[in-house]
């Protein structure tokens, strides 16, 4: 090759791909590929026609114009070569890949000519001039308007400032690498764009591709990209499977990957990594996690700073098993008027709930108050009481934290009263995951332009706060449709008056408000079921849609509950002015009348399992028992309000050492008992209300989870909420008459069944079977929960232990063997052979399991007659018995209180005892309140004894043999420890 000049012997090696000339009347090569031979001229190849395919790259060739001697000339590779002349041809008229990359072109031209161009390089077309002359770069795109068939283009490392000159092209592929260009711009008419290389430019944004919908690879490595969010304006490119940010400034974000990936999560590829599945579920965790997640997160850390920090016991709200802390929780979209409905509420219903203030970290709005609307503090503050573990509930909200505080909850606990707060969703969701179990009312418009226009009316938001929130409405829709019973309740608050008028309706019914409302206007009390249908006078009936009642029925089953203790309550009060006026005579009170003679403290007394399983496990309850529970606190401590919140009254207990004082005041007071007794009036009033005393009478459950777990006791007494729990309904026994108190209760396994019981006067009926109600999704759930949280605990020898226990009291009942109880029963029987002989008749006939059963409770009201505890103490008869290493269980105790029963009592026992599982025994005894008894046999303190203490209780689910000769006192005490953990024995003889 002499002076680069091609010559044709170089040419005729370098031919190939003979085929037929495009005529198709001769074989002619079709290609000629002269690569690296430092050509210079190449003009003798205008005498090959016929070539369809030209490589000529890495030469120095400077002219082309031989080209336009190649008609069929399709694809021409001239890169690395010293070309100047842009397309300096004739246009072939099917060429269609054109490679002039590497050469000396500065700028282009017009390319209307070549239709059939499909792609074209012009890759470093000045490269030898980069550093030097700016002005011969190609720094616009141009020419190309025309080429209709263009789908590759590639002008890398040019000097391209603005993407220009592309528009409507049929690009599939473009690369504009290496240029200058800092905007992404002009591309939205190049639909068909699928691979796309900006890298090395000043982009600083990626605005400008999101109308590229085929896009799937975009290169954008080495740019200036700073920010995440700049990923959004891809993040609708479905087709996007490729990513390169590499060498950007977002690299240096914070989980920039995965924040990333999580914005495009269609991505296979990024930073030229491929995308695993696990980073996908890492960055949706991160940044989009589930409610629950955000809720478990937020639990999980108040938890671990709670336990790593110390803490005050907050014992009004420390979780009890049968009655949590008190809590109403308002809950919708932002500004749909919940703060609003709470303070009223709080305001109106100030006796029973208390406004839980949040903390927060936004700056107050106009007229907000600290501490009123929120404890407004500031961010690095909030993160301190998260860290101290000061919250039980956190969230971010709108760039804010807003967290719950336990002081807060505390401070309306200590009031006695319940709290209520309101917050999002996700409070929601973390408080579901605390200890505390709310009442959830969701508030929730549905007019969205009038939800608007008040956001907009507040003059508070901005449009993206207003959107946010107009966006949750249909969230809290989703999760009430979803989860049926998630929320208790739902009032429409598009109407604000409306909408506190449903929630004071809810609430009024809750507190079995309206009952008393009613009772008011007429001394006749109506049936729970009459009080549910019946709206609130004062309050407008809500609309079916506005108030939606939560699927568990909770609030029903909370309101079927509470009505008949309002009521019974309300009755009391409005029982009338003789025995107020008896009352003041002898205790200067109306209060003390009340807790002298008061149908009410009768009913607790005698029949209220709350307040039995009070009286007898826990030392103010004991109070309240002989005394009249809370009406005794008051009676020493002031006059009661005239609607006396049921809730407040743990207030009376907290407040009172003086209630346990009121232990002495019936002694002190016998004139009370007189009184008392004196007064039919009270116990028809009893009996007409039957169900009245067996609504709390019937809740053995209550009693025996209240006595499993002792030290509940004493909380319960902060927890008005408690009253709940009563959902079992006992129906009294039809052809019972005057009497009332139940002394005796044996409940079945699944604590539905009522076995048996026993009241003064009255005609002797049997009990009946007492079903749960099925529909109080309520008590399910409330039983297997408790049942829940106890199996587990219980180790195969506690197991064993209680069902030999068990046994024993069966075999004992019916007289079967002579172990460790036999000479307590065997006392009642020779004391009081008369009441048993019928029950121990038929248990003689009868060996079946049912008629062991019925001998059981026979054997038990037997014994509940037999004894009485002046005659002496369980441990004196322990120990003059048989000399038998007795296990101090749980029946040696439940014969010393059977003591109190002696001869006082009739007892019925359950006709269809065959069906019931005899598993826990409870045995509740009151004192015997009759006319002309004694002081001193009437200040017998209530006991509860039970089966084994729940986990966490002190209560030992076995305890250990007595020692022969131990003292009664120390048998008793420690059998009552069991029950009464923790707690003062103040009020026991
Ligand atoms: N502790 C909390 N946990 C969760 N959400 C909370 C908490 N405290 C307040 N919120 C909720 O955060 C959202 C924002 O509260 P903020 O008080 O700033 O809003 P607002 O415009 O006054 O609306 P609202 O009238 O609903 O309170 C509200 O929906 C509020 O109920």
């Amino acid at each position: 090759m002499k002076d680069g000049e091609l010559t044709e012997d170089e040419v005729s090696k370098h031919l190939s791909d003979l085929g037929r000339s495009a005529t198709g009347l001769q074989h002619v090569y079709l290609s000629l590929s002269v690569p690296r031979k430092s050509l210079k001229n190449v003009s003798i190849l205008s005498t090959y026609i016929h070539i369809q395919k030209l490589e000529l790259p890495h030469n120095k060739i400077k002219d082309l114009s031989c080209v336009s001697h190649m008609p069929y000339l399709i694809k021409l590779d001239a890169s690395h070569n010293e070309i100047f002349d842009f397309f300096g041809f004739q246009p072939p008229k099917n060429l269609k890949e054109v490679d002039f990359s590497h050469n000396r072109i500065s700028s282009m031209k017009d390319l209307s000519a070549y239709t059939s161009l499909r792609k074209l390089i012009l890759g470093f077309v000045n490269l030898d001039q980069v550093l030097h002359w700016l002005d011969n770069f190609i720094s616009e795109i141009r020419g190309l308007e025309k080429c209709s068939s263009l789908t590759h283009l590639s002008m890398e490392h040019n000097k391209i400032l603005c993407i220009s000159g592309l528009r409507n092209l049929p690009l599939r592929q473009l690369c504009l690498k290496g240029n200058l260009i800092k905007r992404i711009e002009n591309l939205q008419t190049l639909r068909s764009l699928q691979i796309l290389d900006l890298s090395s430019n000043r982009i600083q944004s990626l605005s400008g591709l999101q109308d590229l919908h085929l896009l799937g690879n975009i290169n954008l490595e080495s740019n200036m990209i700073g920010e995440i969010k700049e990923c959004t304006h891809v993040q609708y490119l479905l087709l996007l499977r490729e990513l390169n940010l590499k060498r950007n400034p977002i690299q240096e974000q914070p989980d920039y990957r995965l924040a990333v990936i999580f914005i495009l999560n269609h991505l296979t590829v990024m930073d030229e990594q491929p995308v695993t599945v696990e980073e996908k579920v890492s960055a949706v965790n991160k940044y989009d996690p589930s409610l629950e997640l955000v809720a478990a997160r937020d639990h999980m850390t108040h938890v671990m700073y709670q336990h790593i920090q110390p803490q005050g016991i907050f014992d009004s709200t420390l979780p009890s098993l049968d009655t949590p802390y008190p809590m109403l929780v308002l809950t919708g979209p932002q500004a749909c008027g919940k703060r609003e409905l709470a303070h009223k509420l709080c305001h109106e219903y100030s006796d029973y709930f208390g406004y839980g203030t949040c903390h927060t970290t936004r700056g107050p709005y106009f007229g907000e108050e600290d501490g009123c609307d929120y404890h407004f503090v500031q961010n690095e503050e909030f993160q301190n009481m998260i860290r101290m573990g000061y919250f039980v509930q956190t969230m971010q909200y709108g760039g804010n934290w807003y967290g719950l505080s336990r002081e807060s909850i505390e401070s309306v606990a200590r009031e006695g009263l319940a709290c209520c707060v309101h917050m999002e969703l996700e409070g929601v969701f973390s408080l579901k995951a605390s200890y505390f179990e709310p009442r959830y009312i969701l508030l929730i418009p549905t007019k969205t332009e009038d939800y608007i226009s008040h956001m907009k009316a507040r003059g508070f938001y901005t449009d993206a706060q207003i959107e946010k929130a107009m966006s949750r409405i249909d969230l809290y829709a989703k999760i009430n449709r979803e989860r049926p019973g998630f929320f208790d309740s739902v009032i429409l608050c598009d109407d604000r008056k409306q909408a506190y008028s449903a929630l004071k309706q809810l609430i009024k019914e809750y507190l079995g408000l309206e009952e008393q409302e009613k009772e008011g206007g007429r001394s006749t009390r109506g049936t729970p079921q009459n009080t549910t249908a019946g709206a609130a006078p004062d309050a407008p009936n809500p609309s079916p849609s506005q108030k939606v009642r939560s699927s568990d029925g909770s609030w029903g089953g909370a309101r079927n509950v509470e009505r008949p203790v309002g009521g019974a309550r309300s009755r009391a009060r409005h029982l009338g002015g003789e025995r107020e006026a008896k009352a003041r005579r002898v205790g200067g009170s109306e209060d003390q009348g009340e807790a002298s003679g008061g149908n009410e403290d009768q009913g607790e007394a005698s029949g209220g399992n709350e307040d039995q399983g009070e009286a007898s496990g826990g030392n103010e309850d004991q109070g309240e028992a002989s005394g009249g529970n809370e009406d005794q606190g008051e009676a020493s401590g002031g006059s009661e309000k005239p609607e006396r919140d049921k809730w407040g009254e743990q207030r009376t207990r907290r407040q009172g050492q003086r209630v346990r004082r009121d232990v002495h005041n019936r002694a002190e007071a016998p004139n009370d008992v007189h009184s008392r007794a004196a007064e039919p009036s009270d116990v028809h009033s009893r009996a007409a209300a039957p169900s009245d005393v067996h609504s709390r009478a019937a809740a053995p459950s209550d009693v025996h989870r209240r006595a499993l777990a002792p030290s509940d006791v004493h909380r319960r007494t902060t927890a008005p909420w408690r009253r709940c729990p009563s959902r079992w309904g006992l129906e009294l026994p039809k052809g019972r008459e005057g009497g009332s108190k139940v002394q005796l209760i044996l409940s079945s396994a699944d604590n539905s069944h009522l076995i048996a019981y026993k009241y003064e006067g009255g005609e002797s009926t049997a009990a009946k079977k007492i079903e749960a109600n099925p529909t109080d999704a309520y008590s399910q759930n409330y039983y297997s929960k408790v049942q829940a949280r106890l199996l587990p605990q219980k180790t195969s020898a506690e197991l064993a232990s209680i069902h030999r226990r068990q046994q024993m009291v069966r075999e004992a009942l019916v007289g079967k063997i002579p172990r460790a109880y036999t000479h307590l029963f065997k006392r009642y029987v020779h004391t009081s052979p008369s009441l048993l002989t019928p029950y121990s008749q038929s248990c003689d006939h009868n060996e079946d399991s049912s008629s062991e059963e019925s001998c059981a409770s026979s054997g038990l009201s037997m014994n509940s007659s037999a004894g009485v505890r002046s005659v002496g103490s369980p441990a004196e008869g322990l120990d003059a018995g048989s000399g038998q290493k007795v296990e101090p269980l749980d029946v040696s105790l439940l014969w010393q209180n059977l003591e109190t029963l002696k001869g006082k009592n009739h007892t019925y026992l359950s006709d269809d005892l065959s069906e019931t599982k005899v598993l826990s025994l409870l045995l509740i005894t009151y004192e015997h309140v009759e006319p002309g008894l004694s002081p001193d046999s009437s200040r017998s303190s209530p006991t509860v004894v039970s089966s084994p203490g729940r986990p966490g209780s002190k209560a030992k689910p076995i305890l250990p043999p007595i020692p022969q000769g131990r003292k009664a006192t120390e048998f008793v005490s420690k059998q009552q420890m069991t029950v009464q953990a923790g707690q003062v024995d103040e009020g026991l003889p």
